[in-house]
C-alpha cells in the first residue's frame, strides 16, 4: 500500500532522512523507531505532505504522492496523530470529531446559509458517525465536554478518533504513548491492535516505549542518523546489533533498558 523509495530529506546542509526505504502492506503495524533526532518526524512529515523529498518517492497504492499538498493527502486516505496534541481545546470533544469529515462532506455553502434539506441530512450523518466513533472509543460521555477539560490521555484517544474520523487505510501515530502512565500505555498497545481489526487499517507508529513497539508491531524500521540501520520483526530488530550499539551509544538507560 505505501512504497516509500530512496526518501531523502536535507534542511539546508542536514540531511535528517538519508534513501529511506519502508513498504507496508494492507493490515500491517509497522514500527517506526530510533534515538532523538534521527528523522522518524520527518518521514511522517513527507508522507503527510508537510515536508517534499528532496530526492526519492513516496506511493500510496502505486501513486505518487510525494509532491501533494496535506488535506490532499487526508482525502487520499491517510490521516495521522501528532507529537503534540492538536485539538481544538475550546471545541468540545463531538466538533473535533465532526470536523475530519470536511473532507468529504456533501453539500456546498449555499445549503449551508439556507439549511437544506441536503445540509441537514449531511450533518445528522456526521454527527451520528462521530457519536458512534466515540462510543467505539468508550468516549461518549464526554462528547460535549471541551476538549481542554479531559485529562491528557483521554486528549490522546480524542485525536486518534479524530484522525480515524477521516476514513483512513492508513494511519500515522506519532509517539501516542507519550505522557501517558504504565496503566494507559497498556490499554494503549490494546487499543492499537483493535483499531487495527475494527477500521482494517495499516498503522505505522513512531514510539520511544520500546515495550509497546515490541508488543504491538509486525514489523520495525530503525533510523540513525537518518538511514535506515536495521528492518525486521521484534525479535529480529531487539537482537540487532547495529541497533543495540546505537541506542545504548545515544539514548541512555531508558530505552537500552530493552536489551539489559
Ligand atoms: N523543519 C526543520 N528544519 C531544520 N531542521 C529540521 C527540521 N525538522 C527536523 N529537523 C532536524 O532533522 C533531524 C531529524 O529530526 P526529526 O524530528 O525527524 O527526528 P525524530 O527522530 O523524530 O526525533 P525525536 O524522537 O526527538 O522526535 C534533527 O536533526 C532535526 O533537528
Amino acid at each position: 500500500m505505501l512504497d516509500i523509495k530512496d526518501l531523502t530529506i536535507e534542511f539546508g546542509g542536514l540531511r535528517a532522512v538519508d534513501k529511506f526505504n519502508l513498504s507496508i502492506n494492507d493490515n500491517e503495524i509497522i514500527g517506526l523507531i530510533g534515538p532523538n533526532g534521527a528523522g522518524k518526524t520527518t518521514v511522517f512529515n513527507a508522507i503527510t505532505g508537510l515536508h517534499h523529498p528532496t530526492s526519492g518517492v513516496i506511493e500510496f497504492n502505486k501513486k505518487d504522492i510525494s509532491m501533494m499538498k496535506p488535506y490532499l493527502v487526508t482525502k487520499n486516505k491517510i490521516a495521522r496523530t501528532f507529537q503534540n496534541i492538536r485539538l481544538f481545546g475550546s471545541l468540545t470533544v463531538l466538533d473535533n470529531i465532526k470536523i475530519s469529515y470536511s473532507y468529504s462532506i456533501g453539500y456546498n455553502l449555499f445549503d449551508a446559509v439556507i439549511k437544506s434539506h441536503r445540509y441537514r441530512r449531511a450533518e445528522k450523518e456526521i454527527e451520528e458517525t462521530s457519536l458512534e466513533i466515540l462510543k467505539a472509543f468508550n468516549l461518549y460521555d464526554d462528547a460535549y465536554e471541551y476538549a481542554e477539560n479531559l485529562p491528557y490521555g483521554k486528549q490522546r484517544m480524542v485525536e486518534i478518533a479524530r484522525a480515524l474520523a477521516a476514513e483512513p487505510k492508513l494511519l500515522l501515530l506519532d509517539e501516542p504513548a507519550a505522557g501517558m502512565n504504565p496503566q494507559e500505555t497498556k490499554n494503549l498497545s490494546e487499543l492499537i491492535c483493535w483499531i487495527r481489526d475494527k477500521f482494517d487499517v495499516s498503522i505505522l507508529l513512531i514510539e520511544h516505549d520500546m515495550k509497546l513497539v515490541m508488543n504491538v508491531c509486525d514489523r520495525i524500521a530503525v533510523l540513525d542518523y537518518g538511514k535506515k540501520i536495521a528492518e525486521g520483526t521484534p525479535d529480529e530488530v531487539k537482537n540487532n546489533s547495529k541497533v543495540i550499539e546505537a541506542y545504548l551509544g545515544d539514548c541512555g538507560e531508558e530505552e537500552a533498558a530493552i536489551y539489559a
